[in-house]
């Protein structure tokens, strides 16, 4: 793509913006002539000289200092030219681009266990310092029983009052460490889960955008939000009860040991408390995993149905569907309560079990230590309550690590749901991948035969035709005679098309999808506004773009007039829904919108459709400007918007059946005829003459 201002160098940010949209990895730097000397580099080295050209490094000759430069313009068989430090400076203040070829990006990626633990991975020094602080937390832990064993066994036991001084000095150490360490940890921990929160978001969004179109057109929009929206689920694990477990077992790993070294037989019975408090929990995977499904699935009943009703309020309120609405809620409200408690049923069984399990094993402890002690005479006062200490921090990690199968039941349930919609195929893998022809606009269609996914019936059967750059063209036909099927194919949101499918002679299926789809401005009947201000939206998705641009698009549409008399012009927020603009005043922000990019080709799929006959006049009026210098494909119904046209394309069920002017389609195209004459009767009517009527007759 060529600056916009023809002639003026490209900023830095353009160049890193081209690499990469060309599928290169590419950083900035500021480079001194040492480094150059330094650089063994395999990967192209751009100079940016300080007149806005550029330079290419070929190789630092350290010997004789100097470096080989070419010329990026200069064919490659010739040779470079060799530059020492001082000739460079005049023209080089160390500005460079650094490229090569980009690594598999995080968009590649699958949302599954593998990516989760890549993501922790990638914070291994934060989380190696997290698990030292808990390493020496652990051992901290210790202590308090450790003192009470010294105490009764030495300091009661010798009354050595130095001893007590020690452990006293000892102790109040520790706690002093143990906050500042617990401090540290939970800002580590905070910072961690910050930052995995930022990329699993970031991922998602980016696979959620990447989502071909239809296959938001095939699934429920509620269900899609609530599955996207497990991922919380998944977030709060991770940087939960995940990173809580891991620590939980650095506990387990220092105080094992300890006990194990106080009394053997007393930690084999902690352990099998754990073992059992872990069975227990196994054993009631299965039912739990089923009412657990079941529960979710009625949950996303629940969300759809929710989402929908917001989402056609309009509808609903205008039927008078409220109270249908309303029971509906409620039976899918009931099912998913009935589910929970259900899931809360089978789920208490294994939680009680485990706590008497865990109750008995502390006073099994002391039970079996103090018989030691009477019956065998083994171990003493002060181990035995230590012991008692030690074991009672114990338990509890051991069975909230037990405890952990019932929330990974609930994790992996939420990621199965989540990757069954960010793990779809994606429209297109590579953002560089494909080719970037400038274009002109010539359109052709040869054979092309297509049925959306899961549909038998051809929506397009042998379409072939050819439209020159620059001409405007109507194409019209019943409804769902395949016009706005047309309009999709060419923009590449769906490929899987027999034929061909050329703009300019190139396939498009052998073009950049991104760059495709800027070749086009699309007008629908119906536009989404973004919130935000006239001038946000109209040069939406186009950072860089000033308000006189905006103006001069609004101006093109004919919209300039109704801006400004706007409150605040320009700078007017459109309110949420679009509340504040009428039906026409939407379209011609839409169609200012579209132009903004002085797009080769112009698609209005419908635009004026659903306009009054005066906002329909104005737009009308401006069509004949807005055509000029790109090819315009004009999606209508009344044929009476589209008589100027140089071309018009007659479908009938999915086959073109003629194409040319109007004039001559009058004559000789008996469809087209008939679609004319259906109109123009009204329009001999003088009673009824204003709007031509609308042409939807289904087939
Ligand atoms: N997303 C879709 N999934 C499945 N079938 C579709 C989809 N969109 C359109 N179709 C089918 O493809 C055929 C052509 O539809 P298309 O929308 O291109 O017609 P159209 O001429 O633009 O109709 P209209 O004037 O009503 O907008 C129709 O039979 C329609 O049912």
């Amino acid at each position: 793509m060529l600056p916009r201002e023809a002639g003026a160098p490209p900023t830095e940010a353009a160049l890193l913006a081209w690499a990469r949209e060309g599928g290169l990895a590419a950083k900035s730097a500021t480079l001194t002539w040492r480094r150059l000397m330094k650089l063994q580099a395999p990967t192209p080295i751009v100079l940016l000289l300080n007149d806005g050209g550029a330079a290419l490094l070929m190789h630092a000759d350290r010997r004789r200092n100097i470096v080989w430069l070419r010329d990026p313009s200069v064919p490659r068989d010739q040779d470079g030219v060799a530059v020492d430090e001082l000739r460079l400076r005049q023209v080089w203040d160390g500005k460079a681009l650094l490229l090569r070829p980009q690594a598999k990006k995080a968009e590649g990626d699958q949302l599954g266990l593998g990516f989760l633990l890549r993501l922790v991975w990638f914070e291994r020094s934060i989380m190696r310092d997290v698990l030292l602080a808990s390493l020496v937390l652990s051992f901290l832990a210790t202590l308090p029983a450790l003192a009470v064993m010294v105490v009764l066994s030495k300091v009661f036991t010798y009354r050595n009052v130095a001893t007590l001084d020690a452990v006293i000095a000892l102790l109040t150490l520790a706690v002093f460490w143990e906050v500042l360490l617990n401090y540290a940890r939970r800002r580590m921990i905070n910072m961690v889960g910050v930052r995995v929160d930022a990329k699993l978001n970031t991922f998602i969004f980016a696979r959620v955008l990447g989502l071909p179109l239809d296959y938001f057109e095939r699934r429920q929009l509620g269900a899609i939000m609530h599955q996207v929206g497990q991922i919380g689920k998944i977030r709060d694990f991770m940087t939960g009860k995940m990173l809580a477990t891991i620590l939980d077992l650095v506990t387990v790993a220092v105080m094992l040991p300890l006990m194990l070294y106080l009394d053997a037989t007393l930690t084999w019975l902690v352990v099998a408390g754990a073992g059992l408090c872990g069975l227990v929990i196994v054993l009631f995977l299965g039912p739990v995993r089923r009412v657990h499904g079941r529960w979710q699935r009625a949950e996303m009943n629940r969300s759809t149905v929710l989402l929908e009703t917001v989402h056609g309020i309009r509808t609903v309120k205008s039927l008078a569907m409220e109270r249908a609405q309303r029971d509906v809620f409620d039976v899918v409200t009931a099912e998913a309560a009935e589910a929970k408690e259900q899931l809360g049923y089978i789920s208490n069984w294994p939680q009680t079990i485990a706590t008497v399990v865990e109750a008995l094993m502390t006073r099994g402890v002391l039970m079996v230590g103090a018989l030691m002690a009477l019956i065998e005479g083994r171990g003493d006062l002060g181990v035995l309550l230590a012991f008692m200490m030690l074991g009672n921090r114990l338990a509890q990690p051991l069975a909230n690590i037990a405890r952990l199968i019932d929330d990974i039941e609930d994790v992996r349930g939420a990621l199965a749901l989540a990757s069954d919609v960010v793990n779809n195929r994606q429209e297109a893998v590579a953002p560089g991948l494909g080719a970037r022809p400038v274009i002109a606009g010539a359109i052709r269609f040869e054979k092309v035969d297509y049925a959306y996914p899961g549909t038998r019936s051809l929506a397009l059967e042998g379409v072939t035709f050819e439209v020159p750059p620059g001409t405007t063209v109507g194409l019209v036909g019943r409804s769902g005679s395949g016009k706005s099927t047309i309009t999709r194919l060419l923009q590449g949101f769906a490929t899987g098309y027999e034929g061909q499918i050329a703009i300019d002679g190139h396939e498009i299926r052998g073009i950049n999808l991104d760059y495709l789809r800027r070749q086009f401005g699309v007008v629908l009947q119906d536009n989404f506004l973004f919130r935000g201000t006239i001038k946000d939206n109209i040069i939406a998705g186009r950072p860089g773009l000033t308000l006189a641009d905006a103006v001069q698009a609004a101006r093109l549409a004919g919209a300039e007039e109704f801006i400004e008399r706007m409150p605040a012009g320009y700078e007017t927020m459109v309110e949420e829904g679009s509340a504040n603009l009428s039906g026409g005043q939407k379209q011609r922000l839409a169609i200012a919108r579209a132009l903004i990019t002085d797009p080769r080709i112009l698609i209005l799929d419908e635009a004026t459709s659903a306009l009054d006959p005066e906002s329909e006049a104005v737009v009308n009026a401006n069509i004949a400007r807005i055509a000029q210098g790109r090819t315009m494909l004009v999606v209508s119904h009344r044929l009476s918007s589209l008589t100027e046209m140089d071309q018009i394309i007659v479908l009938d069920r999915g086959r073109v059946m003629d194409m040319g002017p109007h004039r001559d389609l009058v004559e000789r195209c008996p469809v087209y005829r008939q679609l004319w004459l259906q109109q123009t009767r009204y329009m001999d009517n003088p009673r009824t003459a204003a709007p031509a009527p609308v042409l939807a007759q289904g087939n």
